[in-house]
């Protein structure tokens, strides 16, 4: 088999450098263009210099019918918004997108342009579009031309979540997520709230109450289980450059920590990357893969479940080169082991 055929658009970003990084070590897939608004001369190695000498792929302004006749897959690494109607035109050119934005991933359409205050530049996808979880979704991922790459703070959130829900284990309506994640989570471009010392030795809320992955959260526990759910949600910003641990309070009527352990250990069996550990996870137990490391424990009441994945991996570029691979036929792992 020829080798996937990859294109990067928003080549600057935290996220395709991750995905570049990636690609490098996958034996069936190979980056064959970046683009960027930034038409400046640079190679994708001179723009983030940890891939010189491994990447050397010239840097092109997004042309969506040229990219499509050089890719058989695009990622596409934009801010919400900006991407959909980035994502409308390479489909047109008949390319399969993944989408690292949140704007095909929202099943309702008022949901997502209430929480995103912009008018959605392509509606009629929106409800439409897979969700690039294979734990869940694989069979749709295989044959789907866009694939919504999920948020990463939903990331460790559904997971430990949707199986427990599906499974009765856990009250539906009192479920209290408290998030945090490094400051690549963000961004690389430049913002006050991320500067160093905003950053350095500090670890602060935001967004009280108005995040929008609480609604993706919800959305997606709600679909996966089939009953509605309300959560919750805190982020916090902590002064590591990646990982997200996420510290789930859920009511846990006659059910034990153990029967969800045994619940995540039934639903996980054959996925390659979730893993129910007895330890208490730690971001560093998952930086720079696309594991996911998750437990449950008893505390009167309640049961407190901790999750912890890498935000750039799991949380992103790594979910999407395993939403690639299952797109292709590949085996899950390839390229992530
Ligand atoms: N960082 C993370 O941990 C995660 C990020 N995501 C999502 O992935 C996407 C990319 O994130 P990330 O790489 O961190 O973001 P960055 O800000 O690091 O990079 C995004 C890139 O998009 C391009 N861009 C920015 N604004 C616009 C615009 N208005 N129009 C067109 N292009 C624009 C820029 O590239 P250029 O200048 O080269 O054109 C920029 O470097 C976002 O949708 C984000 O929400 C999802 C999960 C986790
Ligand atoms: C630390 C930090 O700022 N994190 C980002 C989440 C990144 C992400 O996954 O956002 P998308 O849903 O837009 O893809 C935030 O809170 O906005």
């Amino acid at each position: 088999m020829s080798k996937i055929k990859v294109g990067i658009v928003g080549a600057t970003g935290y996220t395709a450098l991750e995905v570049a990084r990636l690609l490098t070590a996958h034996p069936q897939a190979e980056l064959v263009a970046a683009t960027s608004r930034a038409d400046d001369g640079r190679s994708l190695a001179e723009i983030h210099p940890s891939l010189a000498g491994r990447c050397d792929v010239p840097i092109e302004v997004l042309d969506p019918e040229s990219i499509a006749k050089k890719c058989d897959v695009v990622m596409c690494c934009l801010p919400h918004g900006a991407s959909a109607e980035t994502v409308h035109a390479l489909v047109q050119h008949d390319v399969r997108v993944i989408d690292f934005s949140a704007d095909f991933r929202l099943s309702s359409l008022d949901v997502y342009e209430k929480w995103y205050d912009v008018k959605h530049p392509w509606p009629e996808r929106v409800g439409k579009t897979v969700y690039g979880m294979p734990e869940f979704f694989a069979k749709q991922i295989a044959t789907a031309d866009v694939v919504a790459n999920p948020g990463c703070y939903p990331t460790s959130a559904i997971l430990p979540l949707a199986p427990l829900v599906q499974a009765g284990l856990i009250d539906t309506d009192d479920i209290i997520i408290d998030s945090k994640s490094g400051v690549s989570g963000a961004g690389r471009s430049a913002k006050v709230a991320t500067l160093y010392c905003e950053t350095n030795e500090s670890i602060s809320a935001y967004a009280v109450g108005s995040h929008r992955h609480g609604p993706e959260i919800n959305d997606l526990v709600g679909r996966i289980s089939g009953k509605p759910v309300q959560t919750l949600f805190t982020p916090h910003l902590t002064p590591m450059d990646r990982g997200i641990l996420s510290t789930i309070y859920v009511r846990r009527g006659q059910h034990s920590a153990d029967e969800m352990m045994q619940c995540w250990r039934d639903q996980y069996a054959s996925s390659a990357f979730v893993n129910p550990v007895d330890h208490l996870p730690a971001t560093k137990h998952v930086a720079g893969t696309n594991f996911v490391q998750m437990t449950a424990r008893d505390c009167g009441d309640r049961a407190v479940l901790v999750c912890a994945i890498d935000n750039l991996a799991k949380g992103a570029s790594g979910a999407a080169i395993q939403n690639m691979n299952v797109m292709f036929g590949l085996p899950e792992v390839t390229g992530l082991r």
